[in-house]
């Protein structure tokens, strides 16, 4: 038996979409595995109402057929589905890590990233890597289709979950098919000065390289309050603020002593909205840990 915890993710950064990422310290997936002969899904936890226990419609399915690796799963969702948190992706994540143990297949975590990431095309219908890449090495990521360079970074966040789902699915169609060449100049600014302030472990300049025209404006229309809680976060003290991942949760970057702050500034202008909502007070942290072999 292996036992896994694979860290929410959250996936785009703003300038970055599908192909930067970040491992998150909390909410997390726990995924536990043992050998069988046939496999099985047991789903447990947040929203695991909403997920299918079969395993040609659940993310776990995939990576089993891709590591030949039947199993009796079970996955604890800490991680709540349709949340822009990569839920779908950590028990993914788990999964490729915890059955790679299991059943000795010595592929090194690098490897295990587009393995899992088979599970997210069952759910979007494309395999991107975004958010099994953080879930499984941690840190902040950059996935492209030559691979991913993952950084280690101390940067403070926090992700506020409105109590409404969007799925990725859908998400996906409202991405523009085309940029002019003075969004793409800014977008491949604002990616590029994200990325050095990542390396520095600078949440200033992380905050200031999050702004994207493209993707994110098109997002935020399908996240009711989302104009006023991003306000209210500035003016808490965030850095920067944009969709984390798909969406709905927002994700906010800022100073250590400014979290709390922010936390609240964006719990309230949800509440003004009329929306419930969920404050997550986390940074940029580890991938996949086991727990128990
Ligand atoms: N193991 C799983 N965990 C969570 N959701 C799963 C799983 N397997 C299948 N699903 C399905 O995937 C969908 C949620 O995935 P989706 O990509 O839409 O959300 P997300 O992973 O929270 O978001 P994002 O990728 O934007 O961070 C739901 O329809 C859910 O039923
Ligand atoms: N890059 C993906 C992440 C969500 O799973 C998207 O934004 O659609």
């Amino acid at each position: 038996m292996v036992t896994v915890r694979a860290p929410a993710t959250s996936a785009n950064l703003g300038s970055g979409f599908d192909v930067f990422g970040a491992a998150l310290t909390r909410p997390a997936d726990v995924v536990t595995v043992e050998k069988a002969a046939e496999t099985t899904i047991e789903v447990t936890g947040v929203g695991a109402q909403y997920i299918p226990e079969d395993p040609e419609k659940n993310t776990v399915g995939a990576v089993v057929e891709a590591l030949d690796a039947p199993a009796r799963i079970h996955i604890d969702k800490g991680v709540r589905p349709a949340s822009g948190l990569g839920s779908s992706a950590a028990s993914a994540a788990g999964a490729a890590v915890a059955l790679n143990r299991l059943y000795d297949r010595g592929l090194s975590r690098s490897e295990l990233v587009p393995i899992a990431a088979e599970g997210e095309a069952v759910v979007s219908g494309v395999a991107h890597s975004d958010n099994v890449a953080p879930s499984i090495l941690g840190g902040f990521t950059v996935t492209t289709s030559e691979g991913t360079h993952a950084v280690d970074a101390s940067i403070p966040l926090v992700v506020c979950l409105p109590d409404v789902a969007v799925s990725t699915r859908d998400a996906r169609r409202v991405v523009p098919e085309t940029a002019s060449m003075e969004e793409l100049v800014e977008t491949v600014g604002n990616a590029a000065t994200l990325a050095v302030g990542m390396c520095r472990s600078d949440p200033d300049l992380v905050g200031a390289g999050m702004s994207d025209p493209v993707v994110t404006p098109e997002r935020a229309r399908l996240i009711t309050g989302y104009d006023d809680v991003r306000a209210a976060a500035f003016d808490a003290g965030a850095a920067g603020v944009t969709v984390s991942g798909a969406g709905p949760a927002i994700l906010a970057v800022c100073r250590d002593e400014r979290r709390r702050g922010v936390a609240a500034a964006m719990l309230d202008a949800f509440s003004d909205a009329g929306i419930d909502a969920r404050a997550y007070q986390t940074r940029i942290g580890r991938g996949s840990t086991v727990l128990e072999e």
